[in-house]
């Protein structure tokens, strides 16, 4: 009867395990290694709490979640590996980026920004692509997002402003008021609201997204020379985005459509793929463009930089279990390699801290000993502490410097010795926001849909948040403020309706109750 169905991979995991162990994969034991004894499976009218296997699944299931990520906390990944394809030293002696063909193993976490971990993967928020490169000259961390700038650059405003874009403290809920009165307070947020109201708010699942570390990245190259550079993943599947209402269609049977999509798509043999390119500046034309190119909150502008092609990022595995090769992952963008000094703006100085931080919280000190996040080599001067503690160096010497051959640094003479200093504005500027609406949006199509998802969003929001989004939308554009204004006023009569028409409607009465006994047949 079922011979001549398809099952997609995700349904047939099972059966594809079956199919690979023809046998049982051998004795059920305990955590301690104790084999599990038939009778001991069932504890019905026996002495429970001597029944070492009812303790030790209950205790365990009882332990089973760690602390979820304060943000982008749903997931999902894929392993796969990183092929250079361009010759880019002049740019970086980083070795993982050097040598056509060379091939560097990678850990990739995908999430949306916001959702808990049970949450919907099409949403109108930043969604996160974090990949991990074994390099070996240690891990190389790149966290991204889908939109191609920050909402801002003062690290001080991270708890803050995400406070507003979560859950409300006392009613539990997202909360569009909030959402949009820290777009008032902090209008720099504002020009990543207008690219998620745009058709590049919510994809056709993570496979057909572009996404970007936005950082200005430093570069340095064998001479000690420096590069800044945005790179950029731009999909190999054709980037491809989905409506507010045929998104709402799909949460509606699959919360997990992007989940979904990555998996099976992988299981089938459709290797998703992105190809690394990075806009680049050199270090004499990033001191002289005439707007800043350090700023997160902005776009480099065309004619300013040339476009590199590195190499492509290919997903070719899934995981076998996604708490221990995903959940446990420990993405921290202060994961950097010689030739890659890393970005040296203050947002990015704010990060250094904050990841491993929040990763001491959440998965204890020595996460970077977890299987997913181990360097390809680590020798360290670091002991103890909650496991995994591997071997601890075992009876290595744990103190530096040392008479006893313990691990030693090494001269980098490449390393460049001069720091660009930054000194950045706190002043908002509208003009990327204004750039956005009459250029980035390609057309009259685009603008009319980008104004009904605002106006959607806009629609809830209490005064005097309301009020003042309006302004400062007057400030970036007065078309935008008015086509706003417009779609709220007829957004506000159609509700106004609305709620006039089920005043006179008569409530809905329950026309049953939940059956809570059967018939009593021996009567
Ligand atoms: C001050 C600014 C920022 C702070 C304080 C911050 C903080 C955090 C924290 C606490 C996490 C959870 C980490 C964990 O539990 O493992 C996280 C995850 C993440 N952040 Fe940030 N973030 C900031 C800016 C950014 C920016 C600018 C980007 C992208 C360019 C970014 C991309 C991501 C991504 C992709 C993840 C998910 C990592 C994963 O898959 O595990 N964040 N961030």
């Amino acid at each position: 009867m079922y011979n001549n169905v398809t099952y997609t991979p995700d349904e047939r995991q099972l059966l594809d395990f079956k199919l690979e162990h023809p046998e049982t994969i051998g004795l059920w034991t305990k955590s301690s290694g104790e084999p599990t004894e038939v009778r001991d499976i069932l504890t019905i009218n026996s002495d429970q709490f001597n029944n070492q296997l009812l303790i030790d699944s209950m205790m365990n299931f009882n332990a089973e979640r760690i602390p979820e990520r304060v943000v982008h906390a749903k997931n999902t990944g894929a392993f796969g590996y990183f092929v250079v394809t361009n010759d880019v030293s002049k740019y970086t002696y980083a070795d993982l980026f050097n040598g056509i063909g060379k091939k560097t193993p990678l850990v990739a976490r995908f999430s949306p920004s916001l959702q808990n971990r049970g949450g919907s993967d099409l949403v109108r928020e930043a969604l996160g692509l974090a990949v991990k490169f074994y390099t070996k000259e240690g891990n190389l961390d790149l966290l991204c997002l889908h939109t191609p700038i920050f909402s801002f650059k003062d690290p001080l405003f991270f708890p803050l402003v995400l406070h507003a874009a979560t859950r409300n403290p006392q009613t539990n809920l997202f909360t569009l008021t909030s959402f949009w009165d820290i777009a008032v307070q902090k209008p720099s947020v504002i020009h990543v609201f207008f690219w998620l109201f745009s058709d590049y708010g919510i994809v056709d699942g993570y496979r057909k997204s572009d996404f970007f570390p936005i950082h200005t990245y430093e570069l340095a190259n064998k001479h000690g020379e420096t590069h800044y550079v945005r790179f950029n993943f731009r999909t190999e599947q054709g980037f491809s985005a989905i409506s507010s209402a045929e998104a709402a269609l799909i949460i509606g049977r699959d919360r997990d459509y992007s989940v979904r999509d990555l998996y099976n798509a992988i299981e089938r043999g459709h290797y998703p793929a992105w190809r690394l390119e990075m806009d680049v500046m050199t270090e004499h034309d990033i001191q002289t463009v005439e707007y800043d190119p350090f700023d997160v909150t902005r776009l480099w502008e065309n004619g300013t930089f040339t476009t590199v092609q590195i190499g492509r990022l290919i997903l070719n595995k899934n995981v076998d279990n996604v708490f221990s090769d995903i959940e446990l992952t420990a993405y921290n963008p202060s994961n950097l390699v010689p030739g890659i000094p890393g970005p040296p703006d203050g947002l990015f100085r704010g990060r250094r801290i904050f990841y491993r931080d929040t990763q001491n919280h959440r998965l204890g000190a020595n996460h970077n000993k977890i299987l997913v996040n181990k360097p390809l080599y680590a020798k360290t001067y670091n002991r103890d502490g909650k496991p995994p503690v591997l071997l601890n160096m075992r009876n290595a010497p744990n103190y530096y410097p040392n008479s006893f051959n313990g691990p030693v640094p090494y001269v980098d003479e490449k390393r460049p010795r001069k720091k660009l200093q930054l000194l950045e504005r706190n002043a908002v500027d509208f003009q990327p926001m204004s750039d956005f609406y009459n250029y980035i949006l390609e057309s009259e199509d685009h603008r009319g849909r980008f104004i009904q998802n605002l106006v959607a969003s806009l629609e809830p929001v209490t005064p005097p948040v309301i009020q003042k989004i309006l302004k400062l939308f007057y400030l970036i554009d007065p078309d935008l403020h008015k086509r706003v204004t417009v779609g709220l006023t007829a957004a506000y009569a159609r509700r106004a309706a609305e709620q006039a028409a089920a005043q006179t409607t008569s409530t809905n009465t329950p026309i049953r109750n939940f059956p809570t006994t059967v018939p009593n047949r021996r009567n």
